[in-house]
Formats: C-alpha cells, structure tokens, sequence
C-alpha cells in the first residue's frame, strides 16, 4: 500500500504563492506587487554594483569552499552586530551579544524559536496583528504558542497605539514580545519615538522580552543608523532581547540566505553560553550556514569605500520606492471621485503599502488588471515602476466599483 497517498495538497504560500501565480500569467501587462524584492524602474531585479565589486575582489583572492563553524562566518558574524548596534556600542564592547550568522532572517527566526521553546518552554510570543505572513509559520512549527496584539486601526489607516499597549500589558509576564524594527510588515506603519519610548515602558513593567525582527535596515529611511534607531532605544534601557537580521532586501542578497541572530545578554558570560546553545539548535537544524553571502557583507561593510557605495545605494532604491509612492498618490488622488483619503500611501513608510483592499478586491485586480498582491491588500511598491502607477491607480479606483 502507498504511504504517500494519503498526503494532502498544502495551501499556497500567502506571499510566495502570488509569485507562482504570477510567473504563470502570460498577459504582457502583469505585475507583480505580492514579494517584497526591490525591482528597478525597468521592472528588473537589481544586484547592487557594491556585490558585484565584491565578489569579483572575492574571485581574485580565490577562496576555499570549507566548512564554516557552525556559528557562521567570523568576520560576518562582528560586523553584523556593529551594523546593528554601533561598533562603540558598550554592549559591542563588553562582548554581551551572542551572534549566530542565520539563514537569511527566516532562518534566524526559526533558530530564536528554537532557542525560545527549548528554554522558555512556557512563554508565549506576542504579533502584530497583521504581521509579516510567515511569522505565524516559524513559530507554530518551532511550537511556541503566540497571540496577537492589535497593531493596525482601519479607522485610522493608522497604529492602533493604545490597543497595542493594553494587549502587550494583558499577557502573561515574560512574554516575547516580536517588534518590527522599522517599515512595518505590511502596514508601513511605524511607532514614533515617543511610542517606542512608552512600548519600552510596557515591556519593561512585564519583564517581557523585546524580539526584534530586523529585515529593512537601511532600506525604509536609507539610512543604516535611522533605521536601527528602535532597536538601540530597548538596548540603551538596558533590555535583554533578540535581533534578527536580514541582508535580503538592504543588500539585495534575497537568495543567498544571509541573515543573524543577536541576543544582548546581562553579562559575557552569558553571552557565551547562549551561544553556545543556539550552535546546538543549529549543528541538528542545518549544521553551517552558506560561506558566500557572509564573505560579500563582511567585504561590503569592511571596506570603507564599498561601505560608503552601499549607503549610496540604498538611499537610491530607498528614494526610487519614494518617488514611485508620491506619483501612486498623485494618480490616485487626481482620478478618484470619491473623496477618498489616500494620504496613508505617502505617511507609511517601507517596500509596501497597506491599501485596505479586501480579498475580493485584491483578487479582481488580478483577474481583470493582471496585478498580483496579496490577499491582504498589500502591494509591494518596490516592484511598481513609475511609468505603471497611473495603470495601478485606475485598477484600484475600479476594485471599489
Ligand atoms: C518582516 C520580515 N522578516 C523577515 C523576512 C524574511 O526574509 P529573508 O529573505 O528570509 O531574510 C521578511 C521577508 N519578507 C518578504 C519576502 C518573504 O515573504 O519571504 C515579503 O514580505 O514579501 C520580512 O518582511
């Protein structure tokens, strides 16, 4: 008897599964707004001139194909944290961040989950509601029980503030709490830094711990420093808490899985040990992560001159996806007749903006405009060119028709 015949057919994926549909749409007029990936305005992936500058010194220097140690690439694995943090950061300096170079910021995700249900098997995770599509997934899968804490009011195209406070303050005590360090996932919507201030306050009262996921730093504002500024507020208060990463988008290094776990711990010697726990999460899970993205970031970020070209790009791609959200607003402002507000597609801030299209309407966009997103009214402006927002402008205008 087949023991594979009982298995059923899984649903597809809330964001990579628009890219399938997608790939398989053969009208010349599609377009996809469901991934996250930076396209230019010729609608085209872009590998950044800096990792092309270092993979060719990176070919010059020939390099050897090894096994990494199971905690990744050294030289990534420092200067990631000092790109997180600040190099003089006294956290940096007193060596209480145990970094573990991850699989991209899913997999350093994954690992924390781990990490998370091994040692605090009785703790919960607290979302956002809405949040980045596979957040549920990693820790369902990692077996960490969560709940959600509100986080987008519709009424306001805003943050739900006070609702968020209220829920993180309602869960048990230690919770953690997973906090979108900037360009919210996928409202576009970020806490300002008093908000942030008084988030702290909550977390602190709780003694929860703050879980940031990291995966734009850099590419919401174009600056590295702007973008981290919530993450070094929580460090600064003198929190323990985790940090993911992800050089995806911000170095547009999508499929070479670079990313890290950081946790900041109390003392070194903690640190230590942490890491040391996370290696034996990792070395059953995957063993040792991919060498080449890690060899690009440590060569991009240690070298002065390609450090500087990559701040340059990223306020390009960060100004390109700022030009085509001004000129959506326009389009959208000048044809609808309703009287709509559409300055929400100017205030958020990030790849997507959030519509509040419903799932109807997101799905007629596809069937009649040929354009892909995802069922909860996100679009990824990051893959919108110029010359395509009046197109997009008149299938959302249509969508309420
Ligand atoms: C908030 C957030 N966190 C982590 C990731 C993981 O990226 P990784 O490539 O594993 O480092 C993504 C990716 N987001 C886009 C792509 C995806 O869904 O995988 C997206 O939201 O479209 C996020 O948006």
């Amino acid at each position: 008897v087949s023991r594979f015949e009982g298995v059923t057919m899984a649903p597809p994926d809330p964001i990579l599964g628009v890219s399938e549909a997608f790939r398989a749409d053969t009208n010349d007029l599609k377009l996809n707004l469901g991934v996250g990936a930076y396209r230019t305005e010729e609608l085209q992936p872009y590998v950044l001139n800096v990792v092309k500058k270092a993979e060719k010194l990176m070919l010059e220097r020939g390099e050897n194909k090894e096994y990494l140690p199971i905690e990744g690439l050294a030289a990534f694995n420092k200067v990631t944290a000092e790109l997180l943090f600040g190099a003089d950061n006294s956290v940096i300096q007193e060596g209480r961040v145990a970094t573990i170079q991850g699989l991209s910021g899913t997999g350093s995700l994954r690992l924390a989950a781990a990490f998370i249900h091994r040692y605090f098997p009785d703790a919960k995770a607290l979302i956002s509601s809405p949040t980045w599509g596979n957040h549920k997934n990693i820790f369902n899968d990692a077996r960490v029980p969560w709940s959600e804490y509100r986080y987008y009011d519709p009424r306001t195209v805003g943050l739900d503030f006070d609702g968020m406070v209220a829920d993180i303050k309602a869960a048990p005590d230690g919770s953690f709490v997973l906090l979108h360090g900037c360009a919210h996932n996928p409202t576009g919507i970020d806490p300002t830094p008093e908000q942030w201030e008084k988030i702290a306050d909550v977390i602190q009262e709780k003694n929860h711990i703050p879980f940031f996921d990291v995966a734009y730093q850099g590419f919401a504002s174009g600056s590295l420093d702007a973008d981290a500024y919530s993450v070094r507020l929580f460090v600064r208060r003198g929190f323990e808490l985790l940090v993911a990463q992800s050089y995806s988008k911000n170095l547009g290094l999508y499929a070479e899985r670079i990313g890290a776990i950081n946790v900041v711990c109390s003392s070194s010697d903690a640190g230590t040990r942490v890491k040391s726990q996370l290696k034996r999460l990792a070395r059953p899970m995957y063993s040792n992560p991919p060498v080449h993205g890690a060899r690009i970031v440590a060569n991009v970020v240690g070298d002065p001159n390609l450090f500087n070209e990559w701040k340059q790009e990223m306020e390009l791609m960060a100004g390109r996806i700022k030009n085509v959200r001004q000129r959506l607003y326009e389009n959208l402002s000048e044809k609808d007749k309703s009287g709509k507000d559409w300055s929400f597609v100017l205030k958020q801030i990030g790849m997507f903006s959030y519509t509040g299209l419903h799932k109807a309407q997101s799905d007629h966009m596809t069937d009649k405009w040929h354009i892909y997103m995802t069922k909860d009214g996100r679009i990824s402006l990051a893959g919108l060119s110029l010359s395509k927002c009046e197109y997009l402008a008149d299938a959302i205008i249509d969508s309420f028709h």
